[in-house]
């Protein structure tokens, strides 16, 4: 099982969303940034970390959400999503296509990676419930 830790990162009401490029794994489409936990690094640290190489931003993580187990044909993957607060820096992509802060209401709208729709889904509900 490898476990992935994703970012959803809230600012102004909106969530960032991240585009895979035609060269990664899932080719172009949508998922939260993040990446691949590393030998004995911590959740919230492997996050840092990836949000950091992948988006030049600082992070800070603030809630764990619900982890989503996804059995791709070659792998099985655990996805580890934390809402997240921004700290510092100015987005500049070094391995995704794009980037879009997307209004919470379209979150269900973008062509995600399969493990990304309940992790959005469960996103929406604890926002549904906190306000
Ligand atoms: N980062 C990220 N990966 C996801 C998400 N959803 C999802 O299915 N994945 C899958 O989880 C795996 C994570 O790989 P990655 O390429 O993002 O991680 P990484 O930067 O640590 O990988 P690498 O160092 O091997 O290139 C990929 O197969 C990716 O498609 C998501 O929301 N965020």
């Amino acid at each position: 099982m490898i476990k992935v830790v994703c970012a959803i990162l809230e600012q102004f009401d909106r969530v960032l969303v991240t585009q895979r490029s035609e060269r990664m794994q899932e080719p172009l489409l949508w998922e939260f940034p993040g990446g691949k936990l590393e030998p004995g690094e911590e959740e919230e640290e492997c996050l840092a970390r990836e949000i950091w190489e992948e988006l030049s931003l600082r992070i800070q993580p603030i809630l764990r959400l619900q982890p989503v187990i996804y059995a791709f044909p070659d792998k099985d993957i655990e996805l580890i999503p934390y809402i997240c607060t921004y700290q510092s820096g100015v987005i500049q992509l070094s391995e995704h296509k794009a980037y879009q802060w997307a209004h919470p209401q379209d979150l269900l709208s973008y062509s995600w990676c399969p493990p990304d729709i309940p992790v959005a889904k469960d996103y929406l509900r604890t926002k549904g419930a906190a306000s």
